[in-house]
């Protein structure tokens, strides 16, 4: 079997369905985490935000933001926001998985979605939202090598953070916080791979480590 059936397989395991249906309600987004083969690796494609947004400026992302009243459902709403902030046509990515949201730091309940893309797919970047594209070898965040514990101020969970080189631009770009979990999270599931260093949830069970961060963080709400 090739490496993107491989993949789909192991990742639709995960996939949460109506799991978090049980949450009061809150504002929601979703983010679109699109995976693509190339040279028989894994990528991901990331984004790094204008430096103009309110909010997260000049932070890396992935493509995607806050549900709009005409979404269907959380896939609708990173399908919408990955063709406006990217200009990626829906059609174009194969849905693969819903996996488990992360409350973020404004309460927003976000909702990461996995889609394979293709390997030829090129980003047009709404300038509005969206300064740089880049795509980054997905098992680069299973790696020591780049990755260390950032700590921030009244956070008591310290963040994940990742300084990646992309030989394509030179440039350097800082993967940290949410992002970097969720890039870790698909990584480790998309892989059948624990990281070389410690996440705090394992293969057999990742649910269980998101489920007790969520009801926590609700708990505190
Ligand atoms: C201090 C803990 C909070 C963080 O982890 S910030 C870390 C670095 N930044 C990010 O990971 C970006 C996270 N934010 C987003 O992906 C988006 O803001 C959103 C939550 C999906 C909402 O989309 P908007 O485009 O802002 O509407
Ligand atoms: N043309 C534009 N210029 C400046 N900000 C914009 C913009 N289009 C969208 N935004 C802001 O970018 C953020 C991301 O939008 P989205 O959810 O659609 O991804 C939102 O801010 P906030 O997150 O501060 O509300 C939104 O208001
Ligand atoms: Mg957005």
């Amino acid at each position: 079997m090739d490496i993107k059936e491989t993949v789909k397989i192991a990742l639709k395991k995960y996939d949460v369905g109506d799991v978090f249906s049980y949450l009061p309600v809150m504002q929601k987004a979703s983010v679109l985490i699109p995976v693509f083969v190339r040279g028989g690796e894994l990528h991901v494609l990331m984004t790094l935000r204008s430096p103009h947004l309110k909010s997260n400026a000049g932070e890396v992302c992935f493509p995607g933001g806050k549900s709009d009243p005409e979404d269907q459902d959380e896939v609708d709403t990173a399908l919408r926001e990955a063709k406006e902030e990217i200009g990626l046509p829906p059609e174009q990515v194969e849905v693969v998985c819903k996996l488990f949201p992360i409350i973020n730091k404004r309460g927003l309940l976000v909702t990461p979605v996995v889609g394979f893309i293709e390997e030829s797919f090129v980003a047009q970047a709404n300038p509005a939202e969206v300064s740089e594209v880049f795509t980054v070898p997905l098992d680069f965040f299973r790696q020591k090598a780049a990755h260390s514990v950032y700590p921030v101020p009244r956070i008591p969970e310290p963040l994940h953070s990742f300084f990646y080189s992309d030989p394509s631009s030179g440039k350097q770009q800082h993967i940290w916080g949410l992002t970097a979990m969720l890039a870790i999270l698909v990584a480790v599931l998309a892989t059948q791979k624990m990281p070389e260093f410690n996440v705090g949830f394992d293969l057999d069970n990742p649910l269980a480590f998101f489920q007790h961060n969520i009801d926590l963080r609700i708990s505190k709400l």
